[in-house]
């Protein structure tokens, strides 16, 4: 018996990867009957090109399906189109949610202009002490970059995640200039998920299994409590402790250390506003939505 991780899942036949080589395997005649559906990135048990079992999944994203995602690469536009805070924090709880770990990638950082950049470039010195991985450089695919990137994700299970236009397809080519694919190939490969619901299969890139199919964006319902949102914030989650009362929202409660660090510019300003704000859109969510 061996085990893996599945790779690619095509017409009742899923491509398990294992220590480095592939094994075309299909699913016990049992599965179905048990309601078990294997997806892309299950860790799973075969043996003579049978699926033995699949293996208790750590998260799974239902777009793209990807089981056991460990981290998210979150390519974030400096400009073009103009950088926002609030779609990059909405995108950060969602991952927080799952359990992802997300990476920050600054793309375009070559469009802007030297005040623009060191705007930029402040803001992701405020992301790196929230305690994220945060890359920005004036070149936004220098080599350094993406080696310390390669070595972050080198054996985990990746989605990218961003914006439209973001600069996703760019920086996978990137990544992986010698991987089987030509560049539109990989773009298409990146596209054509969005619209069909086309089997997600995971690229491997340099030690990396990166789903080819760009992960959720930022039109995730809140579908969460307001009591559970101040925990996805690692600034706030770290602070809470120091609150005067348990279970602080950090919103109008005296002798709130939160709302102080916001006040002594410890805790970014915009987070805490978003972070209102999204404490808005959970508590208007019809009841069903907050379970
Ligand atoms: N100057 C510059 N252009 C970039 C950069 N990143 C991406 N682009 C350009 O921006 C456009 C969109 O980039 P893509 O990589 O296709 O973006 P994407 O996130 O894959 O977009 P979708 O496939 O629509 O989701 C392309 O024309 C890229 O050449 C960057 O860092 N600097
Ligand atoms: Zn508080």
């Amino acid at each position: 018996m061996k085990t893996g991780t599945i790779q690619q899942s095509l017409s009742g036949f899923y491509d398990v990867i294992s220590d480095g080589e592939l094994f075309r395997t299909r699913g016990r005649g049992n599965f179905r009957k048990r309601k078990i559906k294997p997806i892309v990135g299950d860790h799973v048990e075969f043996e003579d090109g049978y699926l033995l079992k699949v293996l208790p999944r750590e998260n799974s994203l239902v777009r793209p399906p990807v089981a056991n995602v460990d981290a998210a690469v979150v390519v974030t536009a400096a400009t073009q189109p103009v950088f926002s805070p609030n779609l990059l924090d909405r995108q950060l709880i969602a991952l927080e949610r799952q359990g992802i770990t997300p990476v920050i990638y600054f793309s375009k950082t070559d469009l802007l202009d030297h005040d623009g950049y060191e705007q930029i470039e402040q803001i992701a010195a405020g992301y790196r002490e929230v305690g994220y991985h945060v890359f920005c450089a004036p070149q936004p695919f220098e080599q350094d970059q993406l080696t310390q990137l390669q070595g972050l994700l080198d054996g985990k299970i990746v989605t990218m995640m961003g914006q439209t236009g973001a600069g996703k397809s760019t920086l996978l080519n990137h990544l992986a200039p010698d991987l089987d694919l030509a560049t539109g190939e990989i773009s298409q490969a990146l596209k054509r998920g969005r619209h069909t619901t086309r089997k997600v299969s995971l690229l491997n890139v340099t030690g990396a299994l990166i789903a080819d199919t760009p992960g959720f964006s930022s039109y995730e319902t809140f579908d969460m409590t307001v009591e559970e949102l101040p925990g996805l914030f690692p600034e706030m989650r770290r602070l809470a402790p120091q609150c005067k009362f348990r279970g602080c929202l950090h919103i109008k409660e005296p002798h709130c250390a939160v709302k102080d660090a916001v006040e002594n510019g410890i805790i970014m300003k915009s987070r805490y506003d978003d972070y209102l704000q999204f404490h808005e859109l959970i508590a208007n969510q019809k009841p069903n939505y907050k379970k």
